[in-house]
């Protein structure tokens, strides 16, 4: 779905103490999978938990083109009758993945080495976002791409009919590209390989294994060694998505910046490829206990109880720890603004190519509430003031961006004077229930 609707300004005021429990919703990164993992297997794939925020329901319609029978049975209950790996169908009509760079680059993966074309769009933010990171790689296989000027959507690709498999070592720390290389993998005969230097998040590794893919990975000098065995059968599964440590950052970040707060926050993975923001907030002094850490849905988890944090300081979050915290550097940022000294973000260049350049966004909305910035290319430097301490008062640009639209909301509810977001109908793609969890917490956000 291409667009969300009007423009929907939000504000967020200075609020009480948040107290309570923030049930988020199922992981994005899991819940796209779900659903194309189980539409490339033969027979029934139940799920449970999956997130139904605008990205992953732009995945199921996908599927559904592409042939799988995809059912909505209840909240977060979800089957996918699957077709089988290279059974897809050639679609009928152009496949818009919306604002998800996620969806559109794994369902590219998914059909790229099956003999059909299929067109690709979303919306103007995903239209500005580079393809060729993705169609490169599928070349190899024999894969065909015709995107417009700098490998940009609308995008049509030509599956290849010979597909062979590949070796192929990662440029950018990217498990969108690490995926997609995979899922095409899966339907050229013999072993494709995806080397990547630093890893990134390895939910494709680990739901393959559990889908019945013959998947090796090797740690060496080089950095992770991943082996998978062409043409499998995948077999259904029963998935429960555990909940999406991305949007626990929220309520979390919330509760450490708004005095007096102490909140609960349950299931939280402790995925060494996606903790990288707590062990940060940690080492700047956050308060956050780590309790009663088991599995859920084959993830490490943990709840979590986080409270007020008036002695925050900034630091250097080193810059290897990049790709296990990718798209919480906003909200980090906003963090940042109410520790005290500075906090170095380095090796964040990637940030520029998401939903919104993410280093621009942050740096012209906390200035505009007055919050000293420095930044380059590949660097963002917040000057924190202290508990309390931002002006606020500004509207910040969200420019497409759901996580640039809550990062400034949060903002809003320590800053003094009311944050406001210009457009937080993105909002919905990946946390649709955001405003209400936030303001059952205490926050005080309201449209307009
Ligand atoms: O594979 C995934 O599910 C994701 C990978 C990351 O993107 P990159 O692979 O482009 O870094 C992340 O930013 C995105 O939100 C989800
Ligand atoms: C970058 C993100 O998602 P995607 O790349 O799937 O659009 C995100 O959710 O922060």
């Amino acid at each position: 779905m291409s667009g969300h609707g009007d423009a929907q300004p939000m504000t967020s005021a200075k609020c009480g103490p948040l107290k309570g429990m923030a049930s988020v919703p199922g992981d994005k990164s899991i819940s796209h999978r779900s659903l194309i993992f189980g539409a490339m297997a033969v027979g029934q794939t139940r799920i449970t938990g999956l997130l139904e925020g605008q990205d992953v329901l732009d995945t199921a319609s996908a599927m559904r083109a592409f042939g799988a029978t995809v059912t909505r049975h209840g909240e977060g209950a979800w089957s996918v009758n699957g077709v089988g790996v290279g059974g897809f169908q050639e679609p009928a009509d152009v496949i818009d993945c919306g604002n998800s760079g996620t969806g559109v680059r794994l369902i590219m993966g998914c059909m790229a080495t099956t003999a059909m074309t299929a067109t690709f769009t979303g919306d103007a933010s995903l239209r500005k976002r580079p393809m060729g990171r993705v169609t490169d790689p599928l070349s190899l296989f024999g894969t065909q791409a015709y995107g417009r000027k700098g490998g940009r959507l609308p995008m049509t690709v030509v599956g290849a009919a010979n597909p062979v498999p590949v070796r192929y070592a990662l440029p950018v720390a990217s498990a969108q590209v690490k995926s997609a290389v995979l899922l095409a993998g899966l339907n050229a005969p013999g072993q494709t390989v995806v080397i990547e230097k630093e890893p990134t998040r390895d939910h494709s590794e680990r739901m393959l294994l559990g889908f019945g893919a013959e998947l090796t990975v090797e740690k060496t000098p080089e950095g992770n060694v991943i082996t998978l065995t062409g043409r499998p059968e995948l077999r259904p599964q029963t998935v429960a998505v555990p909940r999406d440590p991305s949007s626990a950052a929220f309520p979390v970040c919330a509760a450490l910046i708004v005095e007096g707060s102490d909140i609960f926050v349950p299931g939280v993975s402790q995925n060494l490829t996606r903790n990288g923001l707590y062990l940060t907030l940690v080492e700047m002094g956050a308060e956050i206990e780590f309790q009663n850490p088991r599995e859920e849905g084959g993830e490490p988890v943990a709840d979590l109880r986080v409270r007020f944090s008036a002695d925050m300081k900034g630091i250097e979050v080193p810059p290897e720890r990049a790709p296990s915290m990718i798209d919480e550097y906003p909200i980090l940022s906003v963090v940042a603004a109410f520790a005290s000294g500075r906090t170095v973000m380095r090796g964040v260049k990637e940030l520029r190519v998401k939903e919104s350049d993410r280093i621009d966004a942050m740096a012209r909305g906390l200035e505009a509430n007055g919050v000293k910035i420095e930044e380059d290319e590949d660097t963002l430097i917040v000057h924190g003031m202290g508990a309390g301490g931002m002006p606020g008062g500004a509207t910040c640009a969200t420019h497409l961006d759901h996580r640039i639209a809550m990062s400034f909301l949060v903002a809003g509810m320590a800053a003094q004077k009311p944050v406001s977001v210009d457009d937080a109908s993105p909002i919905v793609t990946s946390f649709p229930i955001f405003e209400s969890l936030m303001n059952g917490l205490g926050a005080e956000i309201r449209r307009g």
